[in-house]
This record gives C-alpha cells, sequence and structure tokens, in this order.
C-alpha cells in the first residue's frame, strides 16, 4: 500500500514522535513537506524542523487540518484533552493512528463526534534506526485499506505485524518497552567488562554488538533460542559456568517479572 499522496501529522512531538519521524525521513516513505508535528513546546518544535525539515504547528487544529493520517503521539493521560480540542475537525475521511500506551480503540472511539477509523499501534523507539518493532490492531471503523496504509507506515521504519488488539497490552509489555530492558541488560554488561578490565568503550561495544548478533542469528536462522545457546555452550567451559550464575540470580524469572508488570500498567492505563 503505497501512502504517497498523504500528509502525516504527529500530535505531540516527543521522543517516540521523534523516533518515527526520523525513521521516516530517512527511508523516504514521504517527502518532509508532508511530515508535519504539533507539540506545545517550541524548543521540541524547532528541534524537530532543525533536524528534520519537517512541517512544525504549534496548534493541535492546524495539524489536523493539515493530516491526512494522524498520529496521536502524546502521553494517555493528554489524550482526552487532545481530542476533546479537535474533535470537531476529526472527518471519517481521516485516520488516526494511536501508539498511547493501554488505550482501546473503542476508547478513542467514543472521544471523536464522527465514525473515524482509528487504529492501534504498540512501536518501540529503534524505529529510529529503521530496526523498529510494531504491532498493529485495527478499530471497528477501520478498513482493510486503513490497516494497510498503518503497515506501511510502521513497516519502513522496521517490522510491523497485525495483531488481535487484546495482545497489545502483552506487545507494550514486551516490545514497546522492551528497549528499555536491553538497555538495562547492556549497561549491566558493559559495567561487568569494566569490573573485569576492559575499557569503557571496548566493554559496551562487546557489549552491544553481542546483542546485535545473538538477536539477527536467531531470527535469520529461525531456531529456537535454546538450539543457539546450546551452541555455545561447551561442556565444562566457560559458558555453562557464566548460564549458572545466570539462572541463580533469576535472571529468566526477573524478565518473566518485568514483562508481567508492564503489561498489568498497560490494562491498567486502559481502565481508566
Ligand atoms: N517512548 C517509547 O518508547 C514509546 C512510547 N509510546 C507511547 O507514545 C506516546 C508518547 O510517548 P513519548 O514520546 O515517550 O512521550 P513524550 O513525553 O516524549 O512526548 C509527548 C509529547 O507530547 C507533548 N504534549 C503534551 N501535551 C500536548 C498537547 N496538549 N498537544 C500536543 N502535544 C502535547 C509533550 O510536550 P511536554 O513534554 O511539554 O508535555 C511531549 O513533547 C505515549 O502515549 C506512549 O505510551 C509507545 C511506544 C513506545
Ligand atoms: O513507558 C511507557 O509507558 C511507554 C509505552 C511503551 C514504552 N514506553
Amino acid at each position: 500500500m503505497k501512502i504517497t499522496g498523504s500528509k502525516l501529522g504527529f500530535l505531540g512531538g516527543g521522543a517516540m514522535a521523534e523516533a518515527l519521524i526520523a525513521g521516516i525521513v530517512k527511508q523516504e516513505l514521504l517527502p518532509c513537506s508532508q511530515i508535519a508535528a504539533s507539540d506545545p513546546n517550541q524548543a521540541r518544535l524547532s528541534c524537530l524542523q532543525k533536524k528534520y525539515s519537517v512541517v512544525v504547528l504549534k496548534d493541535n487544529r492546524e495539524l489536523v487540518n493539515f493530516s491526512d493520517i494522524i498520529i496521536l503521539a502524546v502521553k494517555p493521560f493528554v489524550v482526552d484533552k487532545i481530542l476533546s480540542e479537535v474533535k470537531d475537525i476529526f472527518k471519517p475521511g481521516k485516520l488516526l493512528i494511536s501508539i498511547a500506551a493501554g488505550l482501546k480503540t473503542a476508547y478513542l472511539e467514543e472521544l471523536l463526534d464522527a465514525p473515524v477509523p482509528v487504529v492501534r499501534v504498540m512501536p518501540n523507539t529503534p524505529a529510529l534506526i529503521g530496526s523498529g518493532m510494531s504491532a498493529v490492531a485495527a478499530g471497528k471503523y477501520a478498513d482493510e485499506i486503513a490497516s494497510e496504509k498503518t503497515l506501511a507506515i510502521f513497516k519502513a521504519v522496521g517490522k510491523a505485524v497485525m495483531l488481535a488488539e487484546n495482545l497489545l497490552d502483552i506487545v507494550t509489555g514486551l516490545s514497546g518497552s522492551g528497549p528499555a530492558y536491553m538497555y538495562l541488560i547492556l549497561e549491566a554488561l558493559s559495567d561487568a567488562g569494566v569490573r573485569m578490565g576492559l575499557p569503557r568503550d571496548t566493554a559496551t561495544l562487546l557489549s552491544a554488538q553481542t546483542m546485535i548478533g545473538a538477536a539477527g542469528m536467531l531470527i535469520e536462522t529461525g531456531e529456537h533460542a535454546a538450539v543457539l545457546k546450546e551452541r555455545v555452550t561447551t561442556p565444562g567451559g566457560t559458558t555453562a559456568a557464566g548460564l549458572f550464575a545466570l539462572e541463580e540470580a533469576g535472571v529468566r524469572t526477573a524478565l518473566m517479572k518485568a514483562v508481567e508488570a508492564a503489561t498489568v500498567r498497560s490494562r491498567e492505563l486502559s481502565g481508566r
């Protein structure tokens, strides 16, 4: 699905909007003149304009008027206020894509005056370098074309899959919040290398390249992680000693608890 003629607007120009704008501009999905962002923070707008040459607007109504496809990229607690500001100019010809954690399409549909197609997406920040992971769920007024347009946007900045909406809170707990878990692990591995005597920059490079390599190998080979882990592990060797320390510390359980806690939090946000 091509979105070449469409104008794309971001309500909110924060961290996730910037990751998407950067990825979209880099992949040349749309010319900069067809991408806009609105935000009350002038410094954010100036930064986005300077870095990506996109159209910046102080006023959310101007943004909605400018755009065919609107990405709702504000914190969940601001959504009611913003949609009440613009609902009368949101016509069914426009497409609303929400990336707000926890908020259901039915909830957003209720906040609008007209039967506007709403698609909910949970992306993640590596979209900034074209390595994002997004899951997409369509609301009741969104047809296949709306879903295809949404997939085209998020596939331009990484991988994107369609899922049933009741799974999106789990996606939020896994890949939405996941980059932060990975950074925590990378920071700890880098600290560990430094603790054992490596220079900081070398320890960080070794950690990050190892994470990229292991993840890439999992995707490219399609093998189960346990099989690939087994191939690294020499009986009585170094890896077995390292893995034992990780199991003893409960790393596996800690990661399961992290995804559970984030999923529960996403569900709480939808129950407001
Ligand atoms: N960050 C992430 O990794 C991910 C975030 N998300 C979702 O994306 C959404 C945005 O998150 P994130 O980018 O991290 O948040 P940010 O706080 O970085 O960005 C939100 C932006 O919206 C601005 N804003 C506040 N009020 C208004 C308003 N009335 N009109 C227009 N803009 C406004 C904020 O300005 P100010 O700072 O001045 O208030 C800020 O610049 C959230 O709903 C989050 O759940 C989804 C996936 C991943
Ligand atoms: O922390 C959050 O609530 C958002 C949603 C997923 C990533 N960041």
